[in-house]
């Protein structure tokens, strides 16, 4: 399935796609709650951990005002079960032809070279995350990226905060940042959800809309 119209959508419902690590499930519900309640409502739930796929059943029945997306999605199957437990959205670190095809749930899939972007390209995908962000060479090179390919809409990834997020933000050629920085592990080890809240309604406010 080439880029699917909701995609920009969930894109463009706020500046800032938190990467959710749960390991878990009791931590499902008050992370997803003190996220939304700082103003972030489409949330990434990277299938990295035992409970994903129950934290992902759980949020999208509990918590219907927020759109729940899959994280970590490598094969088709993962995309499979991701939707059976109500995800609405698929995010992955790559692509993969056999991904590419896949047509059970919008994508939004990783890329980190002009070559990647190209092939992306041929399968009919505008709309990428530029990941690992940081480690692959930044804002500078996602701006290099954009001259000989404006036509793609990216969400960088992978070492962003709330330090560099509005530099890239501030391109063209993005619609908007994901990070585990609103997120923290220890925020929710500690089950400090007040600080999570405080985090995202940081981002929000500073990033506001694209
Ligand atoms: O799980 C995936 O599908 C990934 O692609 C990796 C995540 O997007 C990054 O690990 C987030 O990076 P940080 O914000 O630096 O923690």
């Amino acid at each position: 399935m080439s880029t699917h119209p909701d995609v920009e959508k969930f894109m463009t419902m706020g500046p800032v796609l938190p990467v959710m690590v749960i390991p878990s499930l009791d931590q499902a519900l008050p992370l997803a709650d003190a996220l939304i309640a700082g103003g972030i409502r489409a949330l990434e739930i990277t299938l990295r951990t035992d409970c994903a796929l129950d934290a992902i059943r759980l949020i999208s029945k509990e918590r219907p005002e927020a759109v729940v997306g899959a994280g970590t999605v490598l094969t088709p199957k993962d995309a499979e079960k991701a939707e059976k437990a109500g995800a609405k959205f698929l995010v992955s670190p790559g692509l993969t032809k056999t991904l590419a095809h896949q047509d059970v749930l919008p994508l939004l899939p990783g890329v980190a070279t002009s070559s990647e972007v190209m092939k992306a390209l041929e399968w009919g995908f505008t709309h990428l995350k530029f990941f690992p962000a940081v480690p692959a060479g930044g804002v500078p090179y996602l701006k290099s990226i954009g001259g000989p390919l404006p036509q793609v809409k990216f969400c960088p990834t992978g070492g962003i905060d709330a330090k560099n997020a509005a530099d890239f933000l501030a391109l063209d050629n993005v619609l908007c940042v994901g990070g585990s920085w609103v997120a923290p592990a220890k925020a929710m080890n500690d089950g400090n959800w007040a600080e999570i809240t405080r985090l995202a309604a940081e981002a929000v406010a500073t990033f506001g809309k694209k």
